[in-house]
């Protein structure tokens, strides 16, 4: 949905507290898990993103049925699968929704489900997650953008994934919990997204040793059952305003959140000189009256500096003088904020991966959101300058920020109303 542009009145301070939202990425395949039950969940603290809605869609063409039952609890069920297949025109909205191919192969037995589309910044690939599947038995096939799984028994065995992946982590896990086998995923991913996933499946009556280790055992179970969770924290939500408060030179109090989710971010930023606090579920973020230091980054998988902050730590780094360097291996085409916060007077030099920060003053201007996080690094940026910016591309903020407007206006931004309404039901 193509929604009204965003315009921000910047350069002033911000104060006051933000409830952080719960996480993105850790409802999304929880709200994907919940397909191998055939009992009620109920999910609390989901955030009302159009990506969520996005998930919700496709789970309904495979037979889900949800209602939000709260403001952001959401009670799901399947009692049976309707369909094995997830067409492209889902999909395609969303690469998270891949990991919706170990769900139904476990709960269905084969699954048909269109290839990922790339992203904005370039390739995302799923090799690993289609070598885990066949490592462990699944038979898989492509055909006209489409990966077909089979699996004829209970997946088995061991799979040593070739390099730290959470989508891969995920959908092998997927796989893996129903039946009669015995799976050992090594090299599995240790993100926040992944242990939670982990937690809530041991909660429905999986067995699933080794959450936050690189090696997973997954005894299969022959069904899960219903029950309730809450969802943790957004860390990268919460990373975000720390780094708005960091680029406005604002304080601002952050609560829902969880600290030791974001210990790589607050050391990068206790090193350029903001003031962090935290009681554990609640942090103040202090930059009033500082000069901030540059810093380098080098993105890793958790527990290192976060990917999806990559572009607002930019944003942060071009208002402080100095040079600072930003690297993202991690995704290393993830820089279509640069173009835009260079329309903003940004210093930005690009080599790879490697973003060589000059840092100064930026100046209001029109600009547009390619991603999502490229869309948050553009609202710092915005409310660190005087005069009006109007950012376009709106659609993708509202994958990842639950009532950004309203939130920002509630620290004393001044943000015009845009079109943000979701048809959610
Ligand atoms: C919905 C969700 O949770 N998305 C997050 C998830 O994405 P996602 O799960 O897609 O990211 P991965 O952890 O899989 O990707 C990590 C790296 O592995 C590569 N790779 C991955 C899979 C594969 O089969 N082959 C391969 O080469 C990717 O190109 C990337 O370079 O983790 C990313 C890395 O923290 C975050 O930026 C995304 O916000
Ligand atoms: C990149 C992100 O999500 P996705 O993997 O769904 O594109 C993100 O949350 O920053």
């Amino acid at each position: 949905m193509q929604l009204t542009p965003l315009h921000l009145q910047g350069g002033r301070e911000l104060r006051g507290e933000i409830a952080v939202q719960g996480s993105k990425n850790a409802a999304l395949p929880i709200i994907v898990a919940s397909l191998l039950s055939a009992e009620k969940i109920t999910l609390r603290g989901v955030p009302r993103l159009s990506d969520v809605h996005t998930i919700l869609e496709l789970l309904a063409h495979l037979g889900t049925q949800h209602v939000w039952v709260g403001a952001n609890d959401l009670e799901l069920h399947t009692p049976r699968i309707l369909n094995t297949d997830a067409p492209y025109a889902l999909v395609s909205k969303m690469r998270a929704s891949f990991i919706v191919l170990g769900a139904i192969l476990a709960r269905a037995g084969q699954a048909t489900v269109s290839m990922p589309g790339g992203c904005a910044w370039g390739p995302r690939p799923v090799d690993q997650h289609v070598k885990a599947l066949r490592a462990l038995g699944a038979e898989i096939t492509e055909d006209g953008g489409n990966f077909t799984a089979v699996r004829q028994s209970s997946l088995s065995g061991r799979f040593i994934f070739e390099l730290l992946t959470v989508g891969g982590t995920h959908n092998a896990i997927l796989a893996s919990v129903l039946g009669d086998g015995v799976v050992t995923l090594e090299n599995a991913s240790i993100d926040t997204d992944v242990v939670e996933l982990i937690e809530f499946l041991n909660r429905m009556g999986a067995d699933i040793q080794g959450a936050g280790t690189n090696t997973l055992t997954i005894r299969g179970v022959m069904a899960l059952r219903g029950g309730e969770y809450t969802v943790i924290p957004d860390r990268i939500e919460a990373g975000t305003f720390m780094m708005l408060a960091a680029a406005t030179r604002s304080c601002l109090t952050l609560t829902n959140v969880r600290s030791d989710h974001l210990r790589a971010v607050t050391g990068k930023l206790q090193e350029m000189g903001v003031s962090v606090m935290d009681s554990g579920q609640t942090m103040v973020v202090d930059a009033r009256e500082r000069a901030l230091k540059p810093v380098n980054i080098t993105t890793q998988s958790y527990p290192g500096f976060p990917t999806d902050l990559q572009p607002q730590m930019s944003a942060l780094l071009a208002t402080v003088p100095g040079t600072s360097v930003v690297q993202d291996p991690v995704y290393p085409d993830r820089l279509t904020h640069v173009a835009e916060l260079h329309r903003m007077g940004a210093n930005i030099t690009v080599s790879g991966y490697t973003q060589v920060i000059q840092g100064g003053q930026l100046h209001a201007a029109p600009v547009k959101a390619a991603d999502l996080r490229a869309g948050a690094a553009l609202f710092i940026a915005a409310l660190t300058c005087e005069g009006e910016t109007v950012i376009d591309g709106v659609q993708y903020l509202n994958r990842g920020y639950e009532c950004l407007v309203e939130r920002l206006r509630g620290v004393g931004a001044t943000v015009a109303q845009p079109d943000l309404a979701l048809a959610m039901d």
